[in-house]
Formats: structure tokens, C-alpha cells, sequence
């Protein structure tokens, strides 16, 4: 992928960091919520420059995990730096370099969403006129133009994943998190959120972007890691993750242990032509014959 974007934001330089500097390294990385180990002492460092999909089964520990390394919640233990800055330590060159779409976003309802990016670009010290001029492209792009006066907190789901998106990415980030991105969005906005993200990776950005949609990751991503357990299974380029199997979806289920799941046998009662009722009365006409 290219490599030595151009920011267009006064001067920083393409990629913000050293050359073969990653977009993110973890080391050591541990959250325990009471007797739940989260996220289990994980080691991980994510190339620049890439499209990074984070996979894993319910519960595996991944929105700890993006929470841990964006900042927004204190590890146990352990260390993350993105392009080469501590996240705990130097938060703000960390924070001004990161765009983050996170879980149960919460945005400010209360705002249309032309203010809410107008908000965010002010917070990011952009100067109000190119705040202006990159909204208005945005809004555009993610196809938000006819509903930029209206307040956030009538948006649908869908729009308030690509409104969250645009202020994620109005400050032209290095690297960009996006825990489920294309949750409750419909088909044709996926494929917009979708053209968007190529288009912001082309240019050599990172992203980092956890889902549940194996054929999703297998077609955007370049790159995998594979969680369960809060451990990280797997981890390294598509095609080496993926390995022999026909699709990252049985590699997937092969790594977490899922393959064969079958054994259905207790819901024995569930479908078929009623016979699960006690009462004797279920599933017949009732005898009226
Ligand atoms: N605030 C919390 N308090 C208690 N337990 C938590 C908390 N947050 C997460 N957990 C637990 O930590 C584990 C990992 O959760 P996490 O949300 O990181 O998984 P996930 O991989 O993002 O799951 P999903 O794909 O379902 O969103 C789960 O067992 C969850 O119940």
C-alpha cells in the first residue's frame, strides 16, 4: 500500500513518525473486571499503512482491547505506543495523531451535524475556514449533505456511524480506530463508509477496525489479528492468516475452536411440528373434526 501520504494540515510529515515505525505496539497489555480477565497480557505490533482488521467471537476482549490502546480506558498492566508515542504518557501527541469510532458512540445530540464537525475541527486547533471547507466535503462524500442542519439526535443509526466517522476523520489522522464500523448501516452506505476508508488507507493511513463480518474483513483488510479468550490466536497479512483454509471464516473458526459446533441436541424442542407442549393440546386442531 502507498506509503508517504500528504496530510494537507501545515507541515506534519507523511506518516508522523520514523520510517518502519508502527502504527501501534502493545506490550504487555492486561484488563481484569473483577474475576473477568478481559484482555490477557497481549503483545502486538500493528505495520503502518495498512487496513487492519481485529476479529474474534463475543466476549473476546476486542473493545477492551481498542479501548485500552485509544486512551480511553487505563490498562492493568502493560504499554501501548502509536507512531512511536505512549499513550499514557504523552496522551495529547498520541490523541492528535488518532481518529476513533468507538463502541456505543456517543455524540453530542443536541447538535446538528455540521456543528458537531464544525466542534470537533475547532478542538483539533484546525482554522475555521478549512473546518469548513473539509466538512463540507465530508458531508458530502458520506453522503450527509441534506441532513447537515438536523440535530444529531434525530439521525438513524447509520448516520450517526458516518457523522461519528467524519469527526474522526476531520483532523486527518494517522491512524483511525473503528470498533464495528458498518454495524447498523445499511448496504449502501457500507459501500460508501467502505470507499471512504480505501481511499484514506491509499494514501498510506492506518486503519484498525474490529468486526464480527468475516467476508467484510477478508475483502477490506490486508492484515488480521484474531482474538479470543482475550489472547491474540493469530495475527499477520491475510493470506498468511487465512493459510490453507478456503476463507478467513474457517480459519477463524478453526483458530477460536469453534469448528463443528454442532451439537444442537437441546433445543430438541425448538421448530418442528410442536410436539414440545405438555398440555396436549399444542400443535393438534384441537380435535373439532
Ligand atoms: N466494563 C466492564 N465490566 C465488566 N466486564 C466487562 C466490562 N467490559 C468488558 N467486560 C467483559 O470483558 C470481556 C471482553 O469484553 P469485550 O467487550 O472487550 O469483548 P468484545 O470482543 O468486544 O465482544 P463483542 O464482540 O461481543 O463486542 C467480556 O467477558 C465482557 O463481559
Amino acid at each position: 500500500m502507498a506509503q508517504g501520504r500528504a496530510t494537507g494540515d501545515g507541515g506534519r510529515d507523511a506518516g508522523g513518525a520514523a520510517q518502519g515505525t508502527p502504527a501501534v505496539r502493545v506490550e504487555g497489555l492486561w484488563k481484569r473486571f473483577g474475576d473477568q480477565i478481559a484482555v490477557s497480557g497481549i503483545d502486538l505490533v500493528l505495520p503502518a499503512g495498512r487496513f487492519i482488521g481485529l476479529v474474534g467471537p463475543n466476549g473476546a476482549g476486542k473493545t477492551t482491547t481498542l479501548s485500552m490502546v485509544t486512551g480511553l480506558l487505563r490498562p492493568d498492566q502493560g504499554r501501548v505506543e502509536i507512531a512511536g508515542h505512549d499513550v499514557w504518557r504523552d496522551p495529547v501527541a498520541v490523541k492528535s495523531r488518532i481518529g476513533v469510532l468507538p463502541e456505543g458512540l456517543r455524540l453530542f445530540e443536541r447538535l446538528s451535524g455540521r456543528e458537531l464537525l464544525a466542534y470537533s475541527g475547532r478542538l483539533r486547533g484546525l482554522p475555521g475556514d478549512e473546518v469548513d471547507k473539509r466538512a463540507t466535503q465530508l458531508l458530502d462524500v458520506l453522503d450527509l449533505a441534506g441532513a447537515q442542519h438536523k440535530l444529531v439526535v434525530d439521525y438513524s443509526t447509520g448516520m450517526r456511524k458516518k457523522i461519528g466517522l467524519a469527526a474522526a476523520l476531520l483532523h486527518n489522522p494517522e491512524v483511525l480506530f473503528l470498533d464495528e464500523p458498518f454495524e447498523g448501516v445499511d448496504p449502501v452506505s457500507a459501500q460508501t463508509i467502505r470507499g471512504v476508508l480505501e481511499r484514506y488507507t491509499a494514501s498510506g493511513a492506518t486503519v484498525v477496525f474490529s468486526s464480527h463480518v468475516m467476508e467484510l474483513v477478508e475483502s477490506l483488510c490486508d492484515w488480521v489479528a484474531v482474538m479470543a479468550d482475550g489472547r491474540i490466536r493469530a495475527r499477520g497479512p491475510l493470506a498468511e492468516v487465512r493459510g490453507d483454509a478456503a476463507s478467513l471464516q474457517e480459519a477463524f473458526l478453526e483458530l477460536v475452536g469453534a469448528r463443528g459446533r454442532t451439537d444442537h441436541a437441546s433445543l430438541d424442542w425448538l421448530g418442528g411440528t410442536g410436539t414440545g407442549a405438555t398440555d396436549g393440546t399444542h400443535g393438534t386442531d384441537g380435535g373439532a373434526r
